[in-house]
């Protein structure tokens, strides 16, 4: 993609991008929110047109007007919000805009066996062709998405946010059917704002900032953190991320937890909370610590400090959460620190 220009009434989303992906290889797109990623990848899905601009494939200058065209030159999109019908099969999503020749029965017995090849390509095969969609996880609704984009032959597959709905196990078979397609020859471009998933899954990367390419085809392995930083903030790591001054060792307990149990959810979560100090939650790491269906998975819920309030307010029936009352603090401050 070279000098990408694209306009919306009041934004300039791209001012000029440049991407350049290679076969086999795995890369990353990173920017701030509203740098721009959501809208090149459109450009590149055909699903946006620019206005200044050329996307080449294989050298060729090619027109991508519309998404089938840019399925046609082997491009497929998995996008943030997944686009599957709930109401349709796993096998109906799969070949969804590109039905089989065959018609009918045939049609619809070989879209089944191709569909499981796919699913057990990517490492689930219990995932079946005549398994209606709406009745998967939001995990099984990415894999049906992915097995889409495969069914086209695709050369490039653009993952947007790919392990946002994923937990940690699925997060590995994810890592491992992009190694699986890299390792053919498919290039993948990954969207993420999670520096340690890109320092894995990544070979090169390009940072967006502001609607421009800030920096292209730098090696993951060797790009410093604080570099990248750098380069999506336009600050240095301390100014984007200020130092804050040590609380007092003695600073008083203004959240305590204690042995937090959600049955299927999480348990034996325990921690405190000194007045001053910022909490970074490692539940979520532990092996049975999954995303909660119940109100506590509420938006803001998974952010660990208000995942503790939000948590609390839930109230099953073994939390010993001792009020920030109990430790010799006002309630009203500790809530808003909290
Ligand atoms: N359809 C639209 N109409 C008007 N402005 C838009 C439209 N789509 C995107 N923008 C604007 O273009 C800019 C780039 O947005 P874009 O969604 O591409 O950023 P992003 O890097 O994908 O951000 P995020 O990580 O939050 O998804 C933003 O200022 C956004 O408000």
């Amino acid at each position: 993609m070279r000098g990408i220009v694209k306009t919306f009434p009041g934004a300039r989303a791209l001012d000029g991008v440049d991407l350049e992906v290679r076969c086999g290889e795995v890369h990353c797109l990173l920017g701030q929110n509203g740098a721009g990623k959501s809208t090149l990848i459109k450009v590149l899905a055909g699903a946006h047109q620019p206005d200044e601009g050329t996307v080449l494939v294989d050298g060729e200058p090619v027109v991508l007007a519309r998404p089938t065209d840019a399925l046609r030159h082997g491009i497929a999109t998995m996008y943030q919000e997944l686009d599957v019908v709930d109401g349709l099969t796993v096998a109906e999503n799969v070949y969804l805009g590109h039905e089989l020749a065959t018609a009918g029965f045939t049609q619809r017995r070989v879209a089944a066996r191709r569909t499981r090849e796919l699913m057990a390509r990517l490492g689930h095969p219990e995932i079946r062709p005549r398994t209606e969609v709406g009745a998967l996880s939001a995990a099984g609704k990415q894999i049906v998405s992915m097995a889409r984009a495969l069914s086209h032959d695709a050369r490039v597959i653009v993952m947007d946010e790919p392990t946002a709905v994923l937990d940690s196990e699925e997060v590995e078979n994810l890592f491992r059917v992009v190694a699986e397609l890299t390792a053919a020859g498919i290039a993948v471009v990954y969207i993420s704002h999670r520096l340690e998933e890109i320092r894995r899954v990544g070979d090169r990367l390009t940072v967006l900032k502001d609607g421009r390419t800030v920096a292209t085809g730098l090696p993951v392995a060797s790009t410093e953190r604080a570099e990248l930083i750098r380069l999506m903030t336009g600050r240095a790591v301390e100014y984007a991320i200020p130092r804050r001054p040590a609380p007092a060792a003695a600073a008083p307990v203004v959240l305590d937890v204690e042995g937090l149990e959600l049955a299927g959810s999480f348990r034996d979560v325990s921690f405190t909370v000194r007045a001053g100090r910022s909490w970074a939650s490692r539940a979520w790491s532990a092996p049975d610590a999954r995303r909660s269906s119940s109100p506590c998975s509420a938006p803001g819920a998974r952010r660990p400090g208000r995942f503790a309030w939000a948590a609390a307010r839930c109230a099953p029936a073994r939390w010993p959460v001792r009020s920030p009352r109990a430790s010799g603090c006002a309630p009203r401050s500790a809530r808003a620190r909290a």
